[in-house]
């Protein structure tokens, strides 16, 4: 067994951390967020997932896993800071790896591995990570190993997929990735596969959630070519999988998370060989200006309706609001340049936004019951495919709203069923 220090406790750390201190290593769990350390140590789980908590717990109260706000020595350090995007710069924002690479230095010792786990722009861990951790005077490859190992596990089922799912190692050299197999090793149940560098694992990693994003992307367009042929998109696309090599995903309301709508830009961070991939990601923003064209195909010009939206977690059963679809769409009802037009000829600005989350805990976000939701309200937006969802009632709609004006954008509710109740329904 190993000393590991895990730097950064967020989604991915904090399960990773709990990980290895179940399967007996010694654990350090280092946030910079020290609030969040304070709350960790108390075993107060800062989000949402399923067996998470019990699964923290399990951890601390072995004595297996300690909470520190101080990056310690260890023969394992592993990276799972953020990476966001920046919109403005149109790149990745790296500062967070630059300054957990910094601290590491202090600690760091010849036999010692860095992992990098965050998911980057390829060429991160060689170009960026490494010359960082060299100004301690060790080498990466011969003094210490270093490797990326990307992170594939899918929010909802965190705990199942570390465990399961495949890996792929690429380390700057032989010897590092031999040291990363020992640890993953220990706990990963799936197939450990390695790559002879670390850029391909990188890229690999990013070439997975573009596949995917494209692949909505696709579902999105048939979404809205099949209205243009009145028929129902998801029926056709249920049809088409029945081939044996076809697997289109299912069309919604626009892609949110935290890594869908930004990996595929990091693929472009130092080629200009992005076009299929810019597209599909333009395809699925796009889709919120469509939700607001169905919705002005019923009511008319929006400003001054009160609009209800029904999720604002990025997915169905997560209470993860980044990118979320609901929480962009509420923005651009409020301020799109349509409804500001009619402003400027004496009406009311933007649409009144109404919103209910069962799964989401946010006191900035005015979130309310869904009958206050609905009530009086002249459209309604099913945004996020939470199993609640499904027993919604369409004749509590009909009682409730001025205008019973649904749009599913997930096809959760019976089509039948909500236009034989009394609304107007479309769905994507
Ligand atoms: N959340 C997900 O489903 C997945 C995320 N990833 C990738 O994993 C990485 C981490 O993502 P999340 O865990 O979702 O982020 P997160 O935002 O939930 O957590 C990151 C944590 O790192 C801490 N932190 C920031 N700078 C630090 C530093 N210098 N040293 C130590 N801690 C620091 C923050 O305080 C925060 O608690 C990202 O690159 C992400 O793209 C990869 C696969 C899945
Ligand atoms: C290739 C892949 O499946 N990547 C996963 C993905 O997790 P994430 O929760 O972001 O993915 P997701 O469930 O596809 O959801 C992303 C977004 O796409 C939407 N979505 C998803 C599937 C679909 O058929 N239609 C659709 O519109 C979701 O509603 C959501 O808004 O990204 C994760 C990550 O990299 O952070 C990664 O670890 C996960 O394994």
């Amino acid at each position: 067994m190993s000393t590991v220090c895990v730097h950064g406790l967020g989604y991915i750390g904090l399960p990773t951390a709990a990980m290895l201190a179940n399967y007996d290593h010694e654990v350090y769990g280092f946030d910079v967020d020290t609030e969040l350390t304070d709350r960790l140590q108390s075993g107060d789980v800062h989000f949402d997932e399923p067996g998470l908590r019990a699964f923290v717990t399990q951890a601390l109260n072995s004595g297996q896993l300690e909470i520190t706000d101080e990056v310690v020595q260890a023969k394992y350090h592993i990276i799972c800071v953020p990476t966001p995007f920046n919109e403005t710069a149109k790149e990745a924002d790296l500062g967070y790896i630059e300054r957990a690479g910094s601290a590491i230095i202090p600690e760091l010792r010849e036999g010692d591995t860095v992992i990098l786990e965050s998911t980057v722009p390829p060429g991160t861990t060689v170009d960026v990570l490494q010359p960082i951790l060299e100004e301690s005077g060790l080498s990466a490859g011969a003094d210490f190993a270093l490797v990326h190992c990307p992170e594939t596990v899918l929010p909802g089922n965190i705990i199942s997929e570390l465990q399961q799912n495949n890996r792929i190692i690429g380390g700057v050299n032989g010897l590092s990735t031999e040291a990363a197999i020992r640890l993953y090793d220990s706990f990963v149940e799936g197939n450990i596969r390695t790559t002879s560098d670390a850029t391909t694992a990188e890229f690999v990693k990013l070439i997975q959630n573009t596949f995917r994003d494209t692949n909505i992307a696709l579902a999105n367009e048939i979404a809205r070519l099949s209205r243009d042929y009145g028929i129902d998109s998801r029926e056709a696309i249920n049809l088409a999988n029945e081939h044996p090599r076809v697997d289109i995903l299912q069309p919604g309301p626009g892609v949110g998370g935290h890594c869908l709508p930004i990996d595929p830009w990091f693929l472009g961070q130092n080629s200009d060989e992005l076009d299929l991939i810019a597209n599909a990601r333009e395809v699925n923003d796009n889709m919120l200006t469509y939700i607001m064209d169905l919705l002005r195909d019923e009511l008319g010009t929006l400003s001054g309706k009160k609009i209800a939206i029904l999720g604002v977690a990025y997915k169905g059963n997560v209470g993860d609001t980044r990118m979320s679809p609901g929480l962009e769409l509420a923005r651009q009802l409020q301020v799109s340049s349509e409804e500001t037009a009619a402003m400027a000829d004496g009406g009311v600005a933007g649409a009144a936004i109404s919103i209910h989350d069962p799964k989401v805990d946010d006191a900035t976000l005015s979130l309310e019951s869904l009958e206050a939701t609905i009530t009086d309200a002249d459209g309604a937006v099913l945004m996020t495919d939470h199993d609640e969802f499904k027993d919604l009632a369409a004749s509590e709609f009909v009682d409730a709203m001025r205008e019973p004006v649904v749009v599913d954008t997930r096809g959760m509710l019976d089509m039948d069923e909500w236009k034989d109740a009394g609304t107007t329904f479309c769905r994507i």
